[in-house]
C-alpha cells in the first residue's frame, strides 16, 4: 500500500458520513460511470459520489497548479427527483476524457479505505503534489435535492484541503463561463468579469454592437422548462437593449420541483415533435426552448392547422455559420480564416447536403456526444458545432481572434463586417452550448438577415427521419466501426451487411445503429426520401437488431418498456403529423 498522507488519513474517516449505496435488497452495490454526461442518476445516489468527485477536481486543480476547477451538480432535462454532476476544465471545457476512469474508480471504491487507496494511488499515478493549491468553484440547478449534494461536495474538498466557492444556484454555461474568467482574469486578454453579473453585461453587450447595424426588432417567447434558465434569463433582460427584442419569459416556476421539464423544455419538445403544454402562441410566432439546465436550444413554431416546425440544432448551425461565413468574405478574411461545421451522423442529410452544396463548408461528422464535437471544432479557426437536440456553440482559436482584432479594414462594408464579428466572439459562450447566449446569437444573425422564423424554415426542406430505441440485452454487442463516427457497426457479425443492403431499396436512405453513450439501448436512425420508406426500413433495422443478439429482446423491467412505448408513441404521432402534413 502507498504510503498515507494527511489528506488519505482525512478522507478515510470524512467518507464514513458518506457511505456507497446498496441496491434494494441490500447486498449488491451500484456500480457506477462517469460518462458523456459525467454522472447521473436518481438523486438519493449522489451524496457518495459528489464526496469522491469532490477529492478528485480537487487533484485536477493541483495538477494544473492550482488553476480553478469548475464542478456543476444538475441533471439537465432529466425529471426533477434525478440529479448530476460534472467537472469542468480550466478552460470550461469538459473534463478530458482521460480523466474520467479515475472519477468511475472513485465512485466504485466500496469503503472508506478503498476509497482513500484510490486517491493514494490516484496521487501517485499522476504525480499529483498535494502541496499544491486546489482550487474549485460549484454551482448547481434549481433541483431541491443539489443542496445535500453541496454538502457531500464540501466534504470532499474539505477532505483534501481544497478552497472553494460556492456560486449556488447557476445555469451549466454560466459556471463554464466562471471557471474560464477566473482562470484568464490575471492574462492580457480575461474572459470575462468573474461574477455571474460579469456573464449578464458581456453577453448584453455584445449582443448591444452585434445589433447596431440592424433596424429589426424582433420578439420571441421563451420557454425556460421551469428551471434555472427562467430566473437567469430575466436576469439577462434587465441588461439587454430593449427596443431591439422584445422576450416573453414563460414556464419560469422553480417553486414546484415537479414542474421542472414536465411537459416543456427543448428535449420535450424535440423529442414529442410539439410545443409545450400550455402553449398559446399564434401562427407563426417565434417561440423557443431551453433545457433544465439552459445548456441546450431549440426554436419552433405553429403553422396554421395548426402544424408544429422544429428549427433545431442542425438548423441554427446553418444559419450561424452561413451568417460567420458571410461576415468573413466581407471583412476581406477568406483567404486567411477556415470555418468548418462539425456534425454528428443524426443530422438530418438534407442539412448536410445544404452545408455542402449552398454555404460550401467543410463539414466533419463525429460520434455522438459533445466532447467529439467540441474537439473537432476545436481544430479550425471557427468551428460551428450543433447537435441536433440543439446544444452547440462557435469555437474561434487564438488565431483566428488574434486575425480578427487586428485586421485593418479597407472600406466601411469591410468595418462593418469585421465589428460585428468581433462583438459575435463575445457574444457566443467559447467553453460550452449556451442556450441563453445561443438564443441571442440566433437573434442577431435573423436581425441581420430579415428573416422570419417561416424563412428560416424555408432554407432546405428536411428529410423524413426517425430516431428510435430499442431495448437489447447487452448494449456493448454492438461496438462501431473506429473512424465511421459510429455510421458503421462492427459487432454483432453480419448485421451492418444487413443493414447495407436494406438502405439500398430506398431512394436517398441512411440508416445507422448505435449502442448509446447514456441510456441501456441501442438507437437506430433512419431517413428516407419518403416518410412510408423511413417507417419501413426502421421497423425491419429493428427486427435485425434484435434478431442479432442471441436471447432477442428483453425489456429490462416494466418502467423501462413504458418509456420505451411512450418514446416510439411519440415517434409515431409525429410520422403521422408529417404524412398529414405532406397531404396539404
Ligand atoms: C441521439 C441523441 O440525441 N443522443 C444524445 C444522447 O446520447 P446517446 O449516446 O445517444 O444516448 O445524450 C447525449 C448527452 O446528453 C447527447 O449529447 C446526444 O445527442
Ligand atoms: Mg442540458
Amino acid at each position: 500500500m502507498a504510503t498515507s498522507s494527511e489528506y488519505a488519513q482525512a478522507v478515510l474517516q470524512a467518507a464514513e458520513a458518506w457511505p456507497r449505496p446498496r441496491s434494494e435488497d441490500g447486498k449488491e452495490y451500484k456500480e457506477f460511470t462517469y460518462g458523456t454526461a459525467g454522472f447521473r442518476m436518481k438523486a438519493e445516489l449522489l451524496p457518495y459520489i459528489m464526496f469522491g468527485v469532490g477529492m478528485l477536481s480537487a487533484n485536477r486543480s493541483r495538477k494544473y497548479s492550482g488553476k480553478t476547477i469548475g464542478v456543476m451538480i444538475t441533471a439537465s432535462h432529466n425529471p426533477a427527483e434525478d440529479n448530476g454532476v460534472k467537472i469542468v476544465d480550466p478552460m470550461g471545457e469538459m473534463l478530458e476524457q482521460d480523466w474520467e476512469q479515475w472519477a468511475t474508480g472513485f465512485s466504485n471504491a466500496k469503503d472508506p479505505t478503498q476509497l482513500r487507496n484510490a486517491y493514494v494511488h490516484c496521487c501517485q499515478q499522476l504525480h499529483i503534489d498535494e502541496k499544491r493549491p486546489a482550487n474549485i468553484i460549484f454551482a448547481r440547478d434549481t433541483r431541491p435535492s443539489g443542496e445535500k449534494l453541496v454538502t457531500a461536495l464540501k466534504a470532499g474538498l474539505d477532505a483534501v484541503g481544497a478552497k472553494y466557492i460556492d456560486y449556488g444556484i447557476l445555469t451549466t454555461p454560466q459556471l463554464h463561463y466562471l471557471v474560464r474568467a477566473t482562470n484568464t482574469q490575471d492574462l492580457p486578454i480575461p474572459y470575462g468579469e468573474v461574477s455571474e453579473e460579469g456573464y449578464y453585461k458581456k453577453l448584453a453587450t455584445a449582443f448591444a454592437e452585434v445589433m447596431k447595424f440592424s433596424k429589426a426588432e424582433s420578439q420571441i417567447t421563451i420557454d425556460c422548462a421551469n428551471g434555472v434558465g427562467g430566473p437567469k434569463l430575466r436576469e439577462l433582460i434587465k441588461h439587454l437593449p430593449a427596443d431591439k427584442l422584445k422576450i416573453n419569459v414563460v414556464n419560469d416556476r422553480i417553486n414546484d420541483p415537479k414542474e421542472l421539464n414536465y411537459r416543456c423544455g427543448a428535449d420535450f419538445v424535440k423529442v414529442n415533435q410539439r410545443t409545450p403544454e400550455g402553449f398559446n402562441g399564434r401562427p407563426f410566432d417565434r417561440c423557443a426552448s431551453l433545457d433544465g439546465d439552459a445548456d441546450r436550444l431549440v426554436y419552433y413554431f405553429n403553422e396554421e392547422g395548426p402544424v408544429f416546425r422544429l428549427l433545431d440544432g442542425d438548423r441554427i448551425a446553418i444559419l450561424v455559420a452561413g451568417f460567420i461565413g458571410d461576415l468573413v468574405r466581407k471583412s476581406g478574411l477568406a483567404d486567411k480564416i477556415d470555418l468548418a461545421v462539425v456534425q454528428t451522423a443524426y443530422a438530418n442529410g438534407s442539412s448536410t447536403k445544404y452545408i455542402e452544396q449552398v454555404l460550401k463548408l467543410p463539414i466533419e461528422c463525429t460520434s455522438t456526444g459533445v466532447k467529439h464535437l467540441h474537439h473537432a471544432a476545436a481544430r479550425h479557426d471557427i468551428g460551428v458545432y450543433f447537435e441536433a437536440n440543439g446544444h452547440g456553440t462557435v469555437l474561434f482559436s487564438d488565431r483566428a481572434m488574434k486575425v480578427i482584432r487586428k485586421h485593418e479594414v479597407q472600406s466601411p462594408a469591410q468595418m462593418e463586417a469585421i465589428e460585428t464579428l468581433r462583438a459575435l466572439i463575445d457574444l457566443i459562450n467559447q467553453t460550452v452550448g449556451d442556450a441563453l447566449s445561443d438564443m441571442l446569437l440566433v437573434e442577431a444573425v435573423l436581425a441581420h438577415k430579415e428573416y422570419t422564423v417561416r424563412e428560416w424554415l424555408a432554407m432546405y426542406t428536411d428529410l423524413p427521419n426517425k430516431l428510435a430505441k430499442v431495448l437489447v440485452p447487452n448494449r456493448a454487442l454492438f461496438t462501431s466501426v473506429p473512424g465511421t463516427a459510429e455510421r458503421k457497426l462492427a459487432t454483432p457479425e453480419n448485421l451492418q451487411g444487413k443493414i447495407d443492403q436494406l438502405v439500398e431499396k430506398y431512394r436517398d436512405g441512411r440508416c445507422f445503429v448505435r449502442a448509446s453513450g447514456t441510456e441501456d439501448a441501442v438507437r437506430v436512425y433512419g431517413e428516407a426520401a419518403e416518410a412510408f420508406d423511413v417507417d419501413d426500413m426502421v421497423t425491419k433495422a429493428h427486427e435485425y437488431i434484435l434478431n442479432s443478439t442471441a436471447e432477442g429482446s428483453s425489456y429490462g423491467n416494466k418502467d423501462d418498456q413504458k418509456a420505451v412505448d411512450d418514446y416510439n408513441e411519440a415517434i409515431h404521432e409525429k410520422a403521422d403529423a408529417e404524412k398529414e402534413q405532406q397531404k396539404h
